[in-house]
């Protein structure tokens, strides 16, 4: 692997429309180019929507990791037009959506920049992040904590639809 490529975790979410086809999309929308190269892809999730509207659907969430050679600003903006691409438009905060793409993180880069905060300002207290990430990367570490204690101690678990299933299969 190439020095000049950066390893960078990215959740998707969906729940507008054909939910399931749009991240699949999304996912080879994301790696299109030869700056971007899949490292993992996370199973699809199932989960209650956390936090905004009242009765919005239920999302299918993920994670995929990345080695790009983007810089963080143009990997958001890569990110950006992937979701323009599947009609995203923003009227409620944390409303419904086809398609939302996060980074997570970016290298080690800690920032506070509105436009981009690294790591993800909230995704320490999102198991609809820490689990499909915990899927592909048991070791995982945000923010000096391994995301598998992040995720026994964040309030959503129950947000997710199979989690006491993957429970009983040993998976979380
Ligand atoms: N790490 C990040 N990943 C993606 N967007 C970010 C990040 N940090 C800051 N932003 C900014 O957040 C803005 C709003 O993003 P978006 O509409 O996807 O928010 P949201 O999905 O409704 O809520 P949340 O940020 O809680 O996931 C984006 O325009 C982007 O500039
Ligand atoms: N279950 C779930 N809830 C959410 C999600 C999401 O992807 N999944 N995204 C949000 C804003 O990004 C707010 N709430």
């Amino acid at each position: 692997m190439q020095s000049d490529y950066t390893r960078a975790v990215l959740a998707l979410g969906s729940n507008l429309g054909e939910r399931a086809e749009t991240l699949a999309e999304a996912v080879s929308d994301l790696v299109d180019r030869p700056e971007v190269r899949l490292v993992d892809v996370s199973p699809v999730i199932q989960t209650k929507a956390v936090g905004g509207p009242e009765g919005q659907p239920d999302f299918l969430n993920m994670v995929m990791i990345v080695q790009t050679s983007l810089g963080p600003y143009e990997l958001l903006a890569h990110c950006q037009s992937v979701e323009a691409k599947h009609l995203r438009t923003r009227e409620v905060r944390w409303g419904p959506r086809t398609l939302d793409v996060d980074i997570i993180t970016y290298g080690d880069l800690a920032q506070d920049d509105p436009v981009l905060t690294l790591p993800h300002p909230r995704a320490a207290e999102r198991a609809f992040v820490l689990f499909p990430w915990l899927l592909i990367d048991p070791t995982a570490v945000l923010e000096g904590h391994p995301i598998v204690e992040l995720l026994e101690d964040c309030g959503d678990a129950d947000s997710i639809a199979d989690y006491d299933m993957l429970l009983d299969e040993g998976l979380a």
